[in-house]
């Protein structure tokens, strides 16, 4: 324990309203994996999580964190380090927060960090009909095949296939 003292990220003496969503659950044969998903109609704005976050110590997130599989489970953290210089370093969602898949179009949960209380709020980003899928937005920069993309053709394949068509 204690891994994360070098760095001030402050923390809260007021006590955080935990909140889950109910009506929710895990399937675990889905092409992204584990995935949360809404048994009933969730109204736009509504909480689905609030989860506590392991704020990770810079060294510890470099040396170790990133070599094993918890790295694909981690959020950017801003703090502020011991020279009161602004950093990133990276955070463990407890909770809810680690089972939610990466949607590109379709997402439907935004987040919400609170620094001090070292908490991520998850709300419905719309109506959430009954049988979907909850997802959230990784940004653009994904470490892994996105399931929902469409295989495109780019140029170059393209050029490859008229190629193959005249020399045939
Ligand atoms: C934070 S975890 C989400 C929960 C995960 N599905 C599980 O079973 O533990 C992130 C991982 O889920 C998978 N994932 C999330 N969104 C995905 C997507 N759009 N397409 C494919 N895999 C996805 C990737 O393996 C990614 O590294």
């Amino acid at each position: 324990m204690g891994h994360a003292a070098q760095i001030e990220s402050g923390s809260s003496s007021v006590p955080i309203p935990l909140q889950r969503c109910t009506n929710l659950v895990l399937i675990s044969d889905t092409p992204k994996g584990r995935g949360v998903f809404a048994t009933q109609d969730i109204p736009a704005r509504t909480v689905i999580d609030v989860c506590p976050v392991l704020i990770l110590g810079l060294e510890e997130n470099v040396k170790h964190i990133e070599k094993t599989q918890l790295y694909h489970y981690t959020y950017n953290w801003p703090i502020i380090d011991q020279d009161g210089k602004k950093k990133h370093t990276q955070a463990i969602i407890l909770g809810l927060g680690s089972m939610f898949n990466h949607s590109t179009q379709e997402q439907n949960v935004g987040w919400e960090r609170n620094l001090n209380g070292q908490v991520i709020t998850y709300r419905a980003l719309r109506n959430i009909p009954a049988g979907e899928e909850l997802c959230i937005s990784y940004g653009a920069r994904l470490t892994f095949k996105d399931a929902d993309a469409v295989d495109t053709p780019t140029e170059e394949d393209e050029i490859n296939q008229l190629i193959q068509i005249q020399l045939d």
